[in-house]
Order: structure tokens, then C-alpha cells, then sequence
């Protein structure tokens, strides 16, 4: 753990697509911590609430997006965020809509996930390393994290509508993640309709699976930009479509945050919210043997001090 722990950064931020920084926040620093899974996307950005309350921010892409989804570096983010003392993950993510009621422009917090990468991204810490753990992943996202933002996330989007219509919110819907870069065919577009999937991204993981294994509570915040291509009389998504949405989302996607920051802080403090994912990973680690060479485990004693130190 680094020192800067001491900072007491609760919350962590992470951008996806058009979300490449924060509004209404006092800038402190740029941090660029080198984990044992290399660096981050981009250096991340500690920046202070009005009361003072640090948060820090990262760009999943990097800042000028120049990292494709298949690259990146999802270990070294979720452990540099770790290694700020972050507790809690914001994520923030552009999505194609599966479900003619999820409109682009709204709001989505997912309860689950399906899995349609490929395999070649790296997807857990212990990648590698002479430690077996099965981390618990039935409930991919921070059931009561979620739970708490659904209220506060509705409020917020109510008041940054500019006069235009309010952003739907939908909740315990079904992400699909799926490899890219390319969008969906049609058909398979259907086939994840078919599956019970409500909207589609190609960041969510590893990102949730790496948060889970490094006892992080996470949860995603996600805008729905476009209907994919399951519409039978409709074109299939283009980037183009995609960015077209893509500026408000983000602005509205600031405004949330900005709201949400400061009360979440005060509410990760205390603990209550926070409680499901610390700890979780204790009985998930298959008990020690000879075989763990004492390198893998300082390794993973960056994410999981509590078990490897
Ligand atoms: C720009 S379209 C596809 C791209 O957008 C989403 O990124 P993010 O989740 O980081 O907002 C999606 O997952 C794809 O990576
Ligand atoms: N249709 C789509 N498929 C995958 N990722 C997306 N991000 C935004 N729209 C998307």
C-alpha cells in the first residue's frame, strides 16, 4: 500500500467513453502509482469535494482515449485505485440499448452481467501466480452500493435536464459485455435479447470481477447511446450514432457525480453501504501450500494486504 492511503480517497471514479474528467471539483494532484500489473490508463486525478472530501478520477481510455477496450489495463486501475485507499468504484459507461424502453440518453444501473469477451483479456489478480482464489461473482455489482445510488442518481438526473426531458433510470437490468471492437451483428444482437441482456458495453469487464477480487464495492453507472442492432427496420449502431449522444450523456453524467460524491463519501465512512465486499475474499483463497512462491504473494499483497502481508 502506498502512501498515499493516507490521503483517505474513499470513492474512485472511472470514466468510460466522453467522460475523460469531473466538474465542479477543486484539482489537488496527479498520481501515477506503478502497481505490480503496470500502470494505469491514465494518472489518476485526486481532486477535492466543496467540503474538502477527496475522491480520485480515471479515464478508462486515458485521457485522450487512445486505449481500445480489449487493452485496457484493467488490473493496474482497479489496483492503483486500491492503492489510494479507495473503498468504493463509481464506473460510469456508455451502452448500446437492448430494450426499445431503455432510450439513448437514459440511465441504467445493471444488477447483472453476461460475459461475451473473449478470453483475452487478463480477469483476475491471481493470473499467473502459484495462488488459486474463486471470488464470488453471482451478484457481479455492490448489491447495497446500487441500492443506495437509485434514489440519489434519479434525483440528480430530475435536476440536470435543462428544461429537456428527465432522463429514465432503469434498475436491475442485465449487461451484456462484449469483446469489440466491432459492434454486434444483428444476430447477435437478438441472440443477447434472447438471453435476458438489456444493454451492451465492452468495459464493464474485467473491470467488476477485478473490483470484486480486490474487495472493492462496485457498481456501474451506465447511458444508454444507441439501440444497438437488433432493430429489424432500423440501421445497426455506427460509432457516429454513438457520439452524438455521447457529449450530453457525459455532461449529465458529471452533473450525477457531482451530487453523488460528497453524500457517498460521508456514507462509505461510516461503513454500512460498504460492507458486503470487505472481507469477502477471506474464504475465496485456497488455503496456503509450499507451492505459493513468496513473490505472488507480495504481489498480491498490493490488493489484499489483509491476507498476503
Ligand atoms: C465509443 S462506443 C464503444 C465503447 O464505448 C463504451 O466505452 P465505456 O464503457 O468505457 O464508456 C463501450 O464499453 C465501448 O468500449
Ligand atoms: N451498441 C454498443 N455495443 C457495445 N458497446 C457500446 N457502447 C455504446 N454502444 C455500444
Amino acid at each position: 500500500m502506498s502512501s498515499e492511503a493516507s490521503e483517505n480517497v474513499l470513492i474512485g471514479v472511472i470514466g468510460g467513453s466522453g467522460l475523460y474528467h469531473l466538474d465542479n471539483l477543486t484539482f489537488v494532484k496527479h498520481v501515477n502509482p506503478e502497481t505490480p500489473w503496470g500502470y494505469p490508463s491514465s494518472p489518476i486525478t485526486v481532486c477535492a469535494l466543496p467540503s474538502g472530501t477527496k475522491v480520485a478520477f480515471l479515464a478508462r481510455h486515458g485521457a485522450g482515449h487512445s486505449i481500445a477496450p480489449s487493452a485496457v489495463p484493467a488490473r493496474a486501475n482497479i489496483a492503483a485505485l486500491k492503492s489510494l485507499g479507495v473503498r468504493a468504484v463509481l464506473a460510469f459507461s456508455a451502452v448500446g440499448s437492448l430494450r426499445e424502453e431503455i432510450a439513448p440518453g437514459d440511465f441504467v444501473l445493471p444488477t447483472q452481467i453476461i460475459d461475451r469477451t473473449k478470453g483475452v483479456r487478463p480477469a483476475s489478480f491471481f493470473e499467473g501466480t502459484t495462488v488459486v482464489a474463486h471470488a464470488a461473482f453471482g451478484d457481479p455489482f455492490a448489491g447495497r452500493l446500487v441500492r443506495w445510488l437509485e434514489a440519489r442518481v434519479r434525483a440528480a438526473l430530475a435536476h440536470a435536464a435543462r428544461g429537456g426531458a428527465v432522463p429514465g433510470l432503469h434498475t436491475d437490468k442485465c449487461i451484456v459485455c462484449m469483446e469489440g471492437p466491432q459492434f454486434s451483428t444483428r444476430a447477435e444482437s437478438q441472440m443477447y435479447r434472447a438471453w435476458g441482456a438489456d444493454i451492451i458495453n465492452m468495459s464493464v469487464l474485467p473491470e467488476a470481477k477485478l473490483a470484486r477480487e480486490a474487495e472493492l464495492s462496485y457498481a456501474l453507472i451506465a447511458t444508454a447511446t444507441d439501440y444497438d442492432a437488433w432493430r429489424p427496420n432500423e440501421s445497426p449502431v455506427t460509432a457516429a450514432e454513438v457520439f452524438k449522444t455521447l457529449q450530453e450523456n457525459a455532461r449529465i453524467s458529471r452533473h450525477v457525480a457531482a451530487t453523488v460524491l460528497e453524500e457517498l463519501h460521508a456514507a462509505a465512512a461510516e461503513g454500512d453501504i460498504l460492507t458486503e465486499e470487505a472481507g469477502s475474499m477471506q474464504y475465496s483463497i485456497m488455503p496456503r501450500s509450499e507451492q505459493q512462491k513468496e513473490e505472488d504473494r507480495q504481489k498480491l499483497a498490493y490488493i489484499l494486504p489483509a491476507y498476503f502481508s
